[in-house]
């Protein structure tokens, strides 16, 4: 297959590798043009333009976007429905928001076009090579003609899935961040424990352990161990943990559905909570406290 890779930042420049590790041509564009040279510094095709990389495309012609959610990918796609003919193809690798993806496939499949929105997990690392996909998309016999072979190099054993119907892919994918939260903060707070506590765990020992066969032995947790490894208490980062809006949209999901995710909600809370020194909350609270009890407030 020769695919047309728009995006060649982190995740994009190791998916064309991984691409090409598996004997598909690679066009890349990207409006960096630094990132462009270092995929053709790996063999991929460079191109000038988004119209550059579909002129050197054969039909059906394969736009794979690894772009930042949003205005980016909301666009390349509205351009993208505009110029490519029937039978072509869109694969939207990005974290789009899924509701993004329901609409951009009416329109793109309105005139024939393919479009299937793909949530890409594994990291820089799964981009690289043994990703894990989730896609949905136009229709099964459309993702089998072409984007199949692709996903079965591209892919771990048992690691792509296609979900059906066009937003499934990143409605999935978003749920799977979802989970991610959840199972970050309590590693999170899990350390914290520790590290409050009245003993002197090492916490690359502890993670090490944890590793080693135990319940809560997972990526996550190898990371935790690489992270404590270079340095022990992480005292050379802050504490602040920004959020892209995965997690949001979770909620807002759940939300609309009435399904309860506490874990999910609170971790999406702490996130926001770790942004700010101090809080205006805290404030309001500590002077309602001094206010009707006279309990000491900490002063500015
Ligand atoms: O999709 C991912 C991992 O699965 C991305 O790394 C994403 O940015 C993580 O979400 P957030 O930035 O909100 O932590």
């Amino acid at each position: 297959m020769k695919i047309g890779l728009v995006g060649l930042g982190k995740m994009g420049l190791n998916l064309a590798q991984n691409m090409m590790d598996h004997d598909h041509e690679v066009v890349g564009f990207d409006l960096n043009q630094d990132f462009v040279d270092q995929a053709a510094s790996f063999g991929a095709e460079a191109a000038t333009s988004l119209e550059d990389l579909l002129s050197k495309l054969p039909s059906p012609k394969i736009v794979w976007l690894m772009l930042p959610a949003g205005k980016p990918t909301e666009s390349t796609i509205a351009t993208l429905t505009d110029t490519l003919a029937k039978g072509d193809y869109i694969v939207d690798g990005g974290n789009s928001f899924w509701k993004n993806s329901v609409e951009d496939a009416e329109k793109a499949e309105a005139k024939g076009i393919n479009f299937f929105d793909c949530g890409t997990s594994g990291g820089q690392s799964g981009a690289r090579s043994n990703g894990n996909f989730m896609i949905g998309g136009t229709s099964l016999e459309s993702f089998n003609a072409a984007l199949k072979p692709v996903f079965e190099g591209i892919a771990q054993k048992d690691g792509y899935l296609y979900t059906g119907a066009a937003g499934s892919g990143h409605y999935l994918k978003m749920v799977h961040n979802g989970i991610e939260y959840g199972m970050m903060e309590a590693i999170g707070e899990g350390f914290d424990v520790l590290e409050h506590s009245q003993f002197d765990y090492d916490n690359e020992a502890v993670a090490r352990l944890w590793n080693a066969g135990s319940v809560v032995r997972s990526w996550l947790m190898e990371l935790a161990e690489e992270a404590f490894a270079k340095d022990a208490k992480l005292d050379e980062i802050r504490g602040t943990m920004h959020s892209s809006g995965e997690g949001k949209w979770t909620l807002q999901e759940s939300l609309d559905q009435q399904v309860p995710t506490p874990v999910i909600a609170l971790s999406l809370m702490m996130r926001y909570r770790s942004m700010e020194d101090d809080t205006f909350t805290g404030k309001v609270v500590s002077a309602l406290r001094n206010g009707f009890g006279g309990h000491a407030v900490d002063k500015a």
